[in-house]
């Protein structure tokens, strides 16, 4: 078992280890009654945990993936914690994919002001970023976890013997920000996934669980470091830098209806940050093509030709590192070191866009 401590306002401990669920019972700290959030896909799962818990448990079954984190989803779980008479020593789980768990989240936080939050992530990318650090949220229609807030879990159960049922593209997906970790913080991430990408995506492998604990690394000493995501200026050492590759990403994966996975369009949101950066002169080709290698060895895409780039441009006005009309990229200068670019000119946004087919 590894834990690896988080040091925010509450500290907390995310367990990683085949097994780690059966840790749920103590998280829950006696309280009567806990709500566990998952998707149907993991029904069976969930009322097998149920049944272990020494609470009164709801089920709450949420739609799979992004259909969970809308308004109307939200006031559906607020109706039935009050229903259930769920009180403030009451707990909410949430179990499953980073969707479920930033749903969960959010449902803990607004709940009564807040209630205690357990995350089980069942996904890569949920363990390795999203049910860390207590970005909880929803979608609207204007965009990408507009609406949320900072709530952190009391811990995290990063189990993987749920892993060998995830699909394999939800798992390429993960790999995506585990990539992310690499390439801002962790660049031994990159070299054990370029010694052996294939091992790296067995599920049940050691390559794998050694990933997943330093990607979860990085993310842990950064949320430590900044819980509330400061404003960067120059280099970038706050929570900004974990949102490498997420202003296209995010208005990618508004453009496709959701259609497309959050790691996919982080892909390619990571691809056109290279390619900007080197573009603007801060980092050199050979670490543009690295992106390019790593993340198409998994099969990722680097490239989006579908989308119209004019009404990507406009979704990424609402991106949340903007700061009132001046578009805010964080971009690398180096392996491992990345700074804010406020208000890149325009033509080097375009020019970062087209290059991204041609490789
Ligand atoms: N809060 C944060 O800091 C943070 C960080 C990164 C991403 N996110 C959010 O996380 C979401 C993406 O997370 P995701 O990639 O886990 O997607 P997801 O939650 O949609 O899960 C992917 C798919 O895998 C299925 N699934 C989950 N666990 C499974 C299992 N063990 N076996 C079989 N199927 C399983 C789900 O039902 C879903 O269809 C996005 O909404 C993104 O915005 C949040
Ligand atoms: O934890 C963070 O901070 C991140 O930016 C991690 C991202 O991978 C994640 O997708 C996050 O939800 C994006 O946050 P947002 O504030 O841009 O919605
Ligand atoms: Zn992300």
């Amino acid at each position: 078992m590894s834990t690896i401590e988080v040091s925010a306002e509450r500290p907390y401990a995310v367990r990683i280890a085949a097994g780690a669920l059966t840790e749920l019972p103590e998280l829950l700290e006696g309280g009567e009654r806990v709500a566990i959030l998952h998707p149907p896909v993991l029904a069976d799962r969930a009322r097998a945990l149920a049944a272990e818990l020494p609470a009164t448990v709801s089920l709450l079954q949420v739609p799979d993936a992004e259909a969970a984190k809308t308004p109307q989803v939200l006031a559906r779980c607020w109706d039935r914690l009050a229903a259930d008479g769920f009180t403030r020593s009451d707990a909410v789980v949430g179990f499953g994919g980073g969707a479920t768990t930033d749903l969960a989240g959010f449902v803990a936080a607004t709940w009564l002001r807040g209630v205690r939050l357990v995350t089980v992530p069942t996904t890569v990318l949920g363990m390795v970023d999203a049910a860390v650090g207590g970005k909880t949220g929803i979608n609207i229609s204007a965009g990408k976890n507009l609406v949320g807030a900072f709530h952190e879990p009391a811990g995290v159960l990063c189990d993987l013997d749920l892993l060998p049922t995830l699909p394999p593209a939800d798992l390429r997906a993960g790999m995506a920000e585990v990539i992310k970790c690499g390439f801002i913080a962790d660049p031994q991430i990159l070299e054990l996934i370029e010694a052996d990408p294939l091992q790296a995506l067995d599920p049940r492998g050691a390559a794998l669980a050694e990933l997943i604990t330093r990607g979860i690394g990085v993310k842990a000493t950064v949320v430590s470091g900044d819980l509330r995501e400061s404003t960067s200026v120059g280099r970038v050492t706050g929570r900004e830098l974990l949102n490498y590759g997420h202003t296209l990403g995010h208005a990618i994966e508004r453009a496709s209806g959701y259609r497309w996975r959050h790691g996919e369009a982080i892909s390619v949101g990571m691809a056109f940050a290279a390619e900007l950066s080197h573009g603007l002169g801060l980092i050199d080709e050979t670490l543009v093509q690295r992106h390019f290698d790593l993340l198409a060895g998994f099969e990722l895409p680097t490239s989006a030709a579908e989308f119209d780039f004019a009404e990507l441009r406009q979704a990424m006005s609402l991106d949340k590192k903007t700061r009132g009309s001046m578009l805010r990229f964080v971009l690398l200068d180096g392996l491992a070191s990345a700074r804010i670019v406020s208000g890149p000119p325009e033509d080097a946004l375009v020019a970062a866009w087209q290059r991204l087919g041609r490789r």
